[in-house]
């Protein structure tokens, strides 16, 4: 079974030295909640047999594109497109405007041309996902930044290269954006083949994880090099080239590989790479007629949707659903903000900021991440608790180089306990709103849709977290006052005058 559109593509994949089980691998349009289109077994699939093998010269990306040798690799480092993702788009807006010619010509009239996901919503929907931090990671302005400062002045430098009857149709901003999605939604890190060593046919050498980077973020980790063995050879060399080209992870898109859809916990397929091919193998036995899922690393809903533009709703404990991998982010100016907004401002403000400066400087978290598990992050009691050090125990920490232990004292509880409650007031619904809108509203329009699961999941863990840690609060408090109605009356009016100190 497969898609007519499909078909062009697969012939040129087999012709171009691509292999796969076609008995075994098919393709079909699921339901949209289990991706649309998607690769399914037409017969039970034992655990690592081979699915396809992509040879990597099928793989597209800085490396294989012929466009940095032909611009020139001194020139294409030069204007740095070779760091982060704008070289890959610009070589593929190319390869998309060589038509025909182009090695790839098959698989770029495969890949999406739209996208539902928020960086291509209107404002009222980007609304709707106030409060959680999928709308400041969008980076459409930095892409925008790199559009202008790197993409036009390369191509206006080279009018042979880049027609100027091509520019608005191949190389508009719109399409930038379009291929930064394309490469948000499908990449694939890899690690480059190694040059002088060639592996067993049994060996493989690692698995290639889908993208981690934004095609918006310059990522140093996630910047394609441009050298490599196989195909472009730069004329740097030099031990520092050396090392780089060692550890260089390339953003590449992955013919056929990136036709595979995800879902939490469903993975049955993970892609390998050997020297010279990739090898999609099967993680588990697949029965037939099951879907055949690839990971992306079982990502929070806020992730999916920024990178992917769909969410993953499934059973949790309780009545519930949701995703089992949803986080949410608590910036650690707003522990601070808290703190003085408690404290004696005037007294403590140089102090404070002093202390987190040092915080930062020796590495601690800027924003904190709590998860399903409901625990409050431990980095944030730590940063708490130095707030509230006294002045010769933080003298102490900072000639040890060390932080506080991340013990909940009811001080620390009661500040988190703020915390949190703030961190939930930044999104404009309460819980309770939200699910009665999930209820009453069932056809709601999709992007309206999957920014309330994403805010519902990220509310779901505060509400939880925040019960927990007034659970804790009462219990100490109660085990506090038990203890002082069991203490002498000195040793009890000792200890108030410690708490008032505080
Ligand atoms: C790597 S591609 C997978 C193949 C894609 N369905 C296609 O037709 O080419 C990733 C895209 O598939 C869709 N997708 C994958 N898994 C999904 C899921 N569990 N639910 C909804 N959409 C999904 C999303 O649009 C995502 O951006």
């Amino acid at each position: 079974m497969s898609l007519p559109e499909l078909e062009p593509f697969l012939s040129w994949f087999q012709s171009n030295g691509g292999t796969i089980d076609l008995d075994a691998v098919g393709f079909k349009i699921f339901s949209a909640a289990e991706g649309g289109r998607g690769a399914v077994a037409l017969k039970n699939i034992e655990k690592e047999q081979t699915l396809f093998t992509i040879p990597r010269s099928l793989v597209l990306s800085t490396d294989t594109s012929s466009l940095p040798e032909k611009f020139g690799l001194n020139d294409w480092k030069r204007r740095e497109l070779d760091k982060g993702w704008s070289g890959l788009i610009l070589c593929m807006m190319w390869e998309d405007a060589q038509a025909s010619d182009s090695k790839w010509a098959q698989y770029l009239v495969i890949l999406p041309t739209q996208f539902n996901t928020p960086m291509f919503w209107d404002e009222q929907d980007l609304k709707e996902l106030e409060g959680t931090s999928v709308v400041e990671k969008l980076g459409k302005q930095d892409a925008e930044r790199d559009f202008n400062d790197k993409v036009v002045p390369a191509i206006q430098s080279r009018p042979d290269l880049f027609p100027p009857e091509s520019l608005s149709t191949y190389y508009s901003l719109e399409r930038y954006h379009i291929t930064g999605s394309r490469i948000l939604s499908r990449s694939f890190d890899i690690e480059r083949g190694a040059t002088d060593e060639v592996s067993g046919e049994e060996e493989l050498d690692g698995e290639a994880d889908r993208s981690t980077g934004s095609a918006m973020d310059v990522d140093e980790d996630n910047a394609p090099a441009g050298v490599e063995d196989n195909s472009i050879q730069d004329d740097a060399t030099g031990e520092e080239e050396e090392e780089d080209e060692e550890d260089a992870i390339n953003v590449s898109m992955v013919p056929v590989a990136d036709l595979l859809n995800a879902r939490y916990g469903s993975e049955n397929a993970k892609l390998f790479y050997e020297d010279k091919v990739l090898k999609m193998i099967a993680t588990k036995r697949i029965s037939i007629g099951e879907q055949i899922w690839n990971t992306y690393n079982d990502l929070p809903n806020s992730e999916l949707l920024r990178k992917y533009g769909h969410v993953d709703v499934l059973p949790l404990q309780g009545r519930d659903e949701g995703n089992p991998a949803d986080i949410v982010e608590i910036r650690a100016d707003l522990v601070l903000s808290t703190y003085l907004e408690r404290s004696n401002e005037a007294a403590t403000t140089t102090s404070s900021h002093e202390r987190i400066d040092w915080w930062l400087e020796e590495g601690g978290d800027d924003v904190f991440v709590v998860e399903t598990n409901f625990d409050v992050p431990e980095a944030m009691i730590s940063l708490t608790r130095l707030l509230y050090l006294s002045s010769s125990d933080w003298e102490k920490a900072r000639e040890k180089g060390k932080p506080p232990k991340p013990r909940l004292d009811l001080q620390t509880s009661n500040l988190l306990g703020l915390v949190l409650q703030k961190r939930i007031a930044q999104y404009p619904s309460t819980i309770e709103e939200d699910k009665k809108l999930l209820k009453d509203e069932p056809g709601m329009p999709w992007n309206k849709y999957q920014a309330l699961i994403v805010r519902l999941g990220e509310k779901r863990i505060l509400n939880s977290t925040l019960q927990r840690l007034q659970t804790m609060v009462a219990a100490e408090k109660a085990k506090e006052s038990g203890a002082q109605k069991r203490k002498p009356a000195s040793q009890s009016s000792k200890s108030t005058t410690k708490k008032t100190k505080r």
